[in-house]
């Protein structure tokens, strides 16, 4: 096959950074995505209304006159969030949901929320609202070994919280283990998953055989090869549970680049070529368009888009590096070939 086209595609979890660094991460999500979930994990976060409609204007400024993107909003939950919050969230008409970052679990969690317990009240209103609970799926006691923090937060905070709230549509984001997609696949039609490029396309031997390589490292951290399989397992699989969400995360080259290296991996450059290239390699290029452009608006009770885009397999090889305010991005696959580009 050398060109596919597909209804237009949505990232169901992206980082677009603030300030100066914004026109170059909503050039690269503008280019042919129709919508996405925007990360609120800000310094300092969106953690309300206010704060995430003010966010949302400062990103639709930077989107070019010919680009349909739309930025979806998301409310950054901490230990102080109010039923009041969820309510006023709902009523802009602009945040579709709601983000748990267990505090200090990844980049900017800082404020996150220190026990599920805290927020009970706010699920419930959530629950009631029809708002999307959006959650960073990891434990973060200095006992658990991090390769096993998704694993432990399925099992000690994930499996009570469905139990409680049978009603909350919950996106367990950016999935890395085998016990993640049994997880999903196990629970009722509420919970579903995002799925990585980069976690469908790399193990952790790809981090760390040979020299360890900086911008592989993201967290939840790439796992061992037969749980990379399960995840491209269930991406191609066609199973509405799974969608796209690229969780693109932008980085200074030189805070990647360093003794003490910052989670994140850049994907937005390449992000529908790259899962394609999966897709291509598991013989799965016809289940591409439901995991990019149906199952995630349907589990968000949003309409799919309705136009498309064209792939085309026309190799190119991508940059070293990508602007990102005065600084460089290094972005995934830097220096090598992508087989498939978007027209
Ligand atoms: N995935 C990451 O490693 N980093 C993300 C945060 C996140 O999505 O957990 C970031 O904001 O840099
Ligand atoms: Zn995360
Ligand atoms: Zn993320």
């Amino acid at each position: 096959m050398t060109s596919l086209t597909i209804t237009r595609p949505d990232d169901w979890h992206i980082h677009l950074r603030d300030g100066e660094q914004l026109k170059d991460t909503v050039g690269h999500a503008a280019r042919y995505l129709g919508r996405a979930i925007i990360m609120p994990n800000l310094v300092p976060p969106a953690t309300n209304t206010q704060l995430a409609l003010a966010y949302r204007e400062r990103i639709t400024s930077h989107i070019p006159q010919d680009s349909q993107f739309k930025p979806l909003m998301v409310l950054y939950l901490t230990d102080n969030t109010t039923v009041d919050d969820i309510k006023q969230a709902k009523a802009s008409g602009h945040i579709v949901a709601a983000k748990l970052y267990p505090a200090g679990a990844t980049t900017n969690s800082d404020s996150g929320v220190t026990d599920i317990k805290n927020i009970y009240p706010v699920l419930e209103a959530m629950q009631e609202a029809g708002m999307l609970l959006l959650v960073h799926g990891e434990v973060t006691c200095a006992d658990i070994d991090i390769f096993d923090r998704e694993k432990v937060f399925l099992e000690t905070v994930l499996t009570p919280v469905v139990a409680d709230f049978p009603e909350l549509k919950i996106v367990l984001e950016h999935i890395t283990t085998k016990d993640s997609v049994d997880f999903v696949l196990a629970q009722n039609k509420n919970v579903a998953a995002t799925i990585t490029a980069h976690h469908l396309l790399y193990n952790r031997n790809h981090m760390l055989v040979g020299g360890i390589k900086p911008h592989f490292y993201c967290l939840p951290i790439l796992k061992r090869n037969t749980h990379q399989q399960a995840l491209v397992e269930a991406a191609t699989s066609g199973n509405a549970k799974f969608f796209l969400g690229t969780d693109s995360a932008p980085h200074m080259k030189h805070k990647k680049e360093a003794a003490c290296g910052c989670a994140g991996s850049y994907t937005a450059h390449a992000a529908l070529e790259l899962y394609a290239e999966v897709f291509e390699q598991e013989n799965a290029l016809d289940k591409l368009e439901a995991f990019a452009s149906f199952n995630g608006p349907d589990f968000y009770n949003l309409p799919r888009n309705t136009d498309t885009v064209t792939l085309v397999k026309e190799p190119w090889t991508v940059p070293q590096s990508y602007a990102l305010g005065e600084d460089v991005v290094v972005p995934i696959k830097a220096n090598e070939d992508i087989s498939w580009q978007v027209k």
